[in-house]
Protein backbone atom coordinates (compact mmCIF):
# COMPACT_ATOMS: atom_id res chain seq x y z
CA UNK A 1 0.00 0.00 0.00
CA UNK A 2 2.76 2.80 0.56
CA UNK A 3 4.46 1.71 -2.41
CA UNK A 4 1.19 2.29 -4.38
CA UNK A 5 0.69 5.38 -2.76
CA UNK A 6 4.13 6.38 -3.51
CA UNK A 7 3.35 5.88 -7.56
CA UNK A 8 0.30 7.49 -7.58
CA UNK A 9 1.81 10.58 -6.01
CA UNK A 10 4.61 10.31 -8.36
CA UNK A 11 2.46 9.93 -11.39
CA UNK A 12 0.45 13.29 -10.37
CA UNK A 13 3.67 15.12 -10.54
CA UNK A 14 4.41 13.60 -13.67
CA UNK A 15 0.91 14.34 -15.13
CA UNK A 16 0.34 10.86 -16.00
CA UNK A 17 -3.01 9.95 -15.91
CA UNK A 18 -3.28 6.97 -13.61
CA UNK A 19 -6.76 5.09 -14.13
CA UNK A 20 -8.11 2.83 -11.27
CA UNK A 21 -10.70 0.48 -11.05
CA UNK A 22 -14.17 1.59 -10.28
CA UNK A 23 -16.47 -1.21 -9.87
CA UNK A 24 -15.65 -5.04 -8.46
CA UNK A 25 -16.52 -8.35 -9.59
CA UNK A 26 -16.33 -9.96 -6.19
CA UNK A 27 -16.93 -13.45 -5.24
CA UNK A 28 -17.15 -15.42 -1.68
CA UNK A 29 -14.93 -18.41 -2.78
CA UNK A 30 -11.58 -18.84 -5.10
CA UNK A 31 -13.70 -21.22 -6.79
CA UNK A 32 -16.42 -21.34 -10.50
CA UNK A 33 -19.06 -21.96 -8.13
CA UNK A 34 -18.36 -19.09 -5.90
CA UNK A 35 -21.49 -16.84 -5.50
CA UNK A 36 -20.76 -13.03 -6.92
CA UNK A 37 -21.64 -10.40 -7.12
CA UNK A 38 -20.35 -6.31 -8.51
CA UNK A 39 -19.93 -3.74 -5.90
CA UNK A 40 -18.23 -0.25 -6.23
CA UNK A 41 -13.89 -0.71 -5.44
CA UNK A 42 -13.90 0.31 -1.77
CA UNK A 43 -17.33 -1.86 -0.70
CA UNK A 44 -15.67 -5.52 -1.10
CA UNK A 45 -17.19 -6.85 2.56
CA UNK A 46 -13.88 -8.30 4.12
CA UNK A 47 -15.00 -12.03 3.45
CA UNK A 48 -15.06 -11.61 -0.17
CA UNK A 49 -12.82 -11.09 -2.23
CA UNK A 50 -12.58 -9.12 -5.63
CA UNK A 51 -11.73 -11.67 -8.38
CA UNK A 52 -12.84 -9.35 -11.81
CA UNK A 53 -13.13 -5.99 -12.72
CA UNK A 54 -16.60 -4.90 -13.01
CA UNK A 55 -18.45 -4.04 -15.94
CA UNK A 56 -17.82 0.28 -15.44
CA UNK A 57 -14.24 -0.67 -15.52
CA UNK A 58 -13.81 -2.56 -18.54
CA UNK A 59 -15.87 0.12 -20.05
CA UNK A 60 -13.57 2.59 -19.04
CA UNK A 61 -10.40 0.77 -20.14
CA UNK A 62 -11.93 0.01 -23.49
CA UNK A 63 -12.64 3.22 -24.13
CA UNK A 64 -8.66 4.48 -23.17
CA UNK A 65 -7.35 1.15 -25.10
CA UNK A 66 -9.61 2.36 -27.78
CA UNK A 67 -8.13 5.37 -28.24
CA UNK A 68 -4.65 4.62 -27.07
CA UNK A 69 -1.58 4.42 -30.19
CA UNK A 70 1.15 2.21 -28.10
CA UNK A 71 -0.03 -0.50 -25.55
CA UNK A 72 1.75 -2.33 -23.44
CA UNK A 73 -0.19 -5.13 -21.71
CA UNK A 74 1.13 -6.52 -18.29
CA UNK A 75 -1.21 -8.73 -16.15
CA UNK A 76 -4.82 -9.85 -16.63
CA UNK A 77 -7.76 -8.32 -15.14
CA UNK A 78 -8.72 -11.64 -12.95
CA UNK A 79 -8.77 -14.72 -12.42
CA UNK A 80 -9.40 -15.41 -16.37
CA UNK A 81 -9.03 -19.18 -15.75
CA UNK A 82 -12.08 -19.07 -14.64
CA UNK A 83 -15.01 -18.14 -17.02
CA UNK A 84 -17.02 -16.77 -14.33
CA UNK A 85 -14.10 -14.49 -13.88
CA UNK A 86 -12.40 -13.72 -17.61
CA UNK A 87 -15.10 -11.28 -18.62
CA UNK A 88 -12.75 -8.37 -17.58
CA UNK A 89 -9.79 -9.50 -19.15
CA UNK A 90 -11.51 -10.41 -22.15
CA UNK A 91 -13.25 -6.90 -22.44
CA UNK A 92 -9.68 -5.64 -22.02
CA UNK A 93 -8.25 -8.01 -24.91
CA UNK A 94 -10.95 -7.23 -27.23
CA UNK A 95 -10.05 -3.33 -26.64
CA UNK A 96 -6.58 -3.99 -27.48
CA UNK A 97 -7.47 -5.92 -30.75
CA UNK A 98 -9.22 -3.07 -31.60
CA UNK A 99 -6.83 -0.83 -31.02
CA UNK A 100 -4.35 -2.66 -32.87
CA UNK A 101 -6.99 -3.19 -36.01
CA UNK A 102 -6.81 1.06 -35.91
CA UNK A 103 -3.04 1.30 -36.26
CA UNK A 104 -1.57 0.79 -32.76
CA UNK A 105 1.32 -1.27 -31.67
CA UNK A 106 0.13 -3.87 -29.03
CA UNK A 107 2.89 -5.40 -26.84
CA UNK A 108 1.67 -8.48 -25.02
CA UNK A 109 3.53 -9.73 -21.69
CA UNK A 110 3.77 -11.61 -19.41
CA UNK A 111 3.16 -15.62 -19.18
CA UNK A 112 -0.60 -15.68 -17.36
CA UNK A 113 -1.54 -12.56 -20.21
CA UNK A 114 0.04 -14.42 -23.13
CA UNK A 115 -1.90 -17.03 -22.07
CA UNK A 116 -5.12 -14.89 -21.78
CA UNK A 117 -4.64 -13.39 -25.04
CA UNK A 118 -3.79 -17.12 -26.73
CA UNK A 119 -7.08 -19.01 -24.73
CA UNK A 120 -9.36 -15.65 -26.68
CA UNK A 121 -7.78 -16.70 -30.17
CA UNK A 122 -6.15 -13.25 -30.46
CA UNK A 123 -2.65 -14.05 -30.30
CA UNK A 124 -2.46 -13.30 -34.19
CA UNK A 125 -4.16 -9.83 -33.68
CA UNK A 126 -2.06 -8.15 -31.89
CA UNK A 127 1.42 -6.86 -32.37
CA UNK A 128 3.97 -8.75 -30.35
CA UNK A 129 3.39 -11.34 -27.80
CA UNK A 130 6.06 -12.01 -25.23
CA UNK A 131 6.67 -14.90 -22.42
CA UNK A 132 8.65 -11.83 -20.36
CA UNK A 133 6.61 -10.89 -17.42
CA UNK A 134 9.37 -9.36 -15.24
CA UNK A 135 11.96 -9.44 -17.43
CA UNK A 136 10.03 -7.77 -19.98
CA UNK A 137 9.42 -4.67 -17.58
CA UNK A 138 13.04 -4.37 -16.56
CA UNK A 139 13.65 -3.72 -20.15
CA UNK A 140 11.40 -1.78 -20.81
CA UNK A 141 12.59 0.53 -17.49
CA UNK A 142 15.89 0.56 -19.04
CA UNK A 143 17.76 -2.16 -17.22
CA UNK A 144 20.41 -4.10 -19.27
CA UNK A 145 19.04 -8.07 -19.30
CA UNK A 146 21.99 -10.43 -18.55
CA UNK A 147 21.05 -12.72 -21.35
CA UNK A 148 20.47 -9.98 -24.18
CA UNK A 149 24.34 -8.36 -23.17
CA UNK A 150 25.75 -11.75 -23.26
CA UNK A 151 24.32 -11.63 -26.89
CA UNK A 152 24.96 -8.09 -27.87
CA UNK A 153 28.19 -9.32 -26.89
N1 LIG B 1 -7.86 -11.19 -7.66
C1 LIG B 1 -7.10 -12.24 -7.88
N2 LIG B 1 -6.89 -13.17 -6.94
C2 LIG B 1 -6.09 -14.23 -7.15
N3 LIG B 1 -5.45 -14.46 -8.31
C3 LIG B 1 -5.63 -13.57 -9.29
C4 LIG B 1 -6.44 -12.41 -9.13
N4 LIG B 1 -6.41 -11.70 -10.29
C5 LIG B 1 -5.62 -12.40 -11.12
N5 LIG B 1 -5.15 -13.51 -10.54
C6 LIG B 1 -4.26 -14.52 -11.17
O1 LIG B 1 -2.97 -13.96 -11.36
C7 LIG B 1 -2.39 -14.46 -12.55
C8 LIG B 1 -1.86 -13.31 -13.35
O2 LIG B 1 -0.64 -12.89 -12.82
P1 LIG B 1 0.22 -11.67 -13.37
O3 LIG B 1 -0.56 -10.42 -13.23
O4 LIG B 1 1.56 -11.72 -12.71
O5 LIG B 1 0.34 -12.00 -14.92
P2 LIG B 1 1.55 -11.92 -15.93
O6 LIG B 1 2.40 -10.72 -15.64
O7 LIG B 1 0.94 -12.05 -17.27
O8 LIG B 1 2.33 -13.27 -15.65
P3 LIG B 1 3.80 -13.60 -15.07
O9 LIG B 1 3.87 -12.92 -13.74
O10 LIG B 1 3.78 -15.10 -14.97
O11 LIG B 1 4.79 -13.09 -16.03
C9 LIG B 1 -3.47 -15.26 -13.26
O12 LIG B 1 -3.21 -16.63 -13.12
C10 LIG B 1 -4.75 -14.89 -12.53
O13 LIG B 1 -5.67 -15.95 -12.42
O1 LIG C 1 5.21 -17.16 -16.76
C1 LIG C 1 6.42 -16.92 -16.73
O2 LIG C 1 7.27 -17.78 -16.54
C2 LIG C 1 6.79 -15.48 -16.83
O3 LIG C 1 6.04 -14.83 -17.77
C3 LIG C 1 8.27 -15.25 -17.03
O4 LIG C 1 8.46 -13.89 -16.88
P1 LIG C 1 9.64 -13.19 -16.04
O5 LIG C 1 10.59 -14.26 -15.60
O6 LIG C 1 10.20 -12.22 -17.02
O7 LIG C 1 8.91 -12.54 -14.90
Amino acid sequence: MPLALELMEKAKQKNVNLILPIDTLIADAFSPEANTSDVKSGNIPSDWMGLDIGPETAKLFSEVIKNSKTVLWNGPMGVFEMAKFEIGTKAVAIAVVEATKNGAFSLIGGGDSAAAVSKFGFEDQVSYVSTGGGALLEYMEGKELPGVKAIAG
